[in-house]
C-alpha cells in the first residue's frame, strides 16, 4: 500500500482545551481527501498537525515513513518547503511581489532559475484563470484572486501532499471548480495527494474520501 501520510492517535490541546481527539488518518499517494465539519470542530487544528506545523500533544504523524515530530527543526522546514504545499486560511502572500513572483516562490527557493520558475508559475496560474494578472502586485488583488495565487503557489513545486484550508471559500462556483479541477488534475497526473478542509459539500463530493469532524473527533464518511 502506497501510504504517503498517516496519523495515529493524534490529540491536540491548546492549554486545557482539546481541539483534536485520537485522530487516525491515512492518505495514499494521489488520494484527494476532504474534511468537513462545523466551525470550531477542530479541522484546521488537525490540518496543522498533519502538515507538521503544530506538533501533536499525543500520537504521531508520519510522512513517507518519517515521523515529523522527531525531525530537527531545520529538516522539518526543508521537508515542508520541498515536499509539501499549503493553502492556509489567512493570507500568506507577499504583498510587494507580483502574482507571478508569489506563485513562483517555492521554485525560486529551490534554486530554479527565474525564467523557468516564472514559466511554470504562469502555466498553473493560467489554468486558474489568472493569466491577465501575472504582473500585478498581490496587495492589489481581490480575496478570490489572492486565494487562487495561494493555490498556484502551493502546487508549482509538485509537492507530495498539499494541505488546503478552505481553498475555495472566497471563490464563486466557476473559480471554485477551477481550483478543484487543478487539485484533481495533479492528483491524477503526478500522484500529488491533497487534504482539503471545506464547508462546500460539492467540493467534498468530488474527493476520493470524505471525513467529518465533530468536537475534535474525526470520522470517515462511508459512501452509500
Ligand atoms: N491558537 C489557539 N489557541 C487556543 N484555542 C484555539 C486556537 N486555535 C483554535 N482554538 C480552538 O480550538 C477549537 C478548534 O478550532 P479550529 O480552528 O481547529 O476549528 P475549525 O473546525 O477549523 O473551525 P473553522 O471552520 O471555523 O475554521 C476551537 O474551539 C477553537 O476555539
Amino acid at each position: 500500500m502506497d501510504v504517503i501520510l498517516r496519523a495515529d492517535g493524534v490529540d491536540l490541546f491548546y492549554g486545557t482545551e482539546q481541539a483534536v481527539s485520537s485522530a487516525d488518518f491515512t492518505l495514499k499517494r494521489g488520494e484527494v481527501a476532504a474534511i468537513m465539519g462545523s466551525s470550531g470542530s477542530g479541522k484546521s487544528s488537525l490540518l496543522y498537525c498533519l502538515a507538521g506545523v503544530l506538533p501533536p500533544t499525543n500520537g504521531t504523524v508520519t510522512f513517507d515513513g518519517v515521523q515529523l515530530s522527531a525531525l530537527p527543526d531545520g529538516e522539518l522546514s526543508a521537508l515542508r518547503r520541498t515536499r509539501l504545499g499549503f493553502v492556509f486560511q489567512y493570507g500568506e502572500l507577499l504583498p510587494e511581489l507580483t502574482v507571478e513572483e508569489n506563485a513562483a516562490l517555492p521554485l525560486r527557493l529551490a534554486g530554479i532559475s527565474k525564467t523557468h520558475a516564472h514559466a511554470v508559475a504562469a502555466q498553473v496560474l493560467g489554468r486558474l484563470g489568472m493569466s491577465e494578472l501575472l504582473r500585478r502586485r498581490t496587495s492589489k488583488l481581490s480575496g478570490g484572486q489572492s486565494q487562487r495565487v495561494a493555490v498556484a503557489r502551493a502546487l508549482v513545486h509538485r509537492p507530495d501532499v498539499v494541505f488546503a484550508d478552505e481553498p475555495t471559500g472566497a471563490l464563486d462556483s466557476a473559480n471554485a471548480t477551477a481550483v478543484l479541477e487543478e487539485f484533481l488534475r495533479l492528483a491524477r497526473r503526478q500522484k500529488t495527494a491533497v487534504v482539503i478542509v471545506t464547508h462546500d459539500a460539492d467540493v467534498a463530493a468530488r474527493a476520493d474520501t470524505q471525513y467529518t469532524m465533530s468536537d475534535g473527533v474525526l470520522a470517515q464518511r462511508v459512501a452509500v
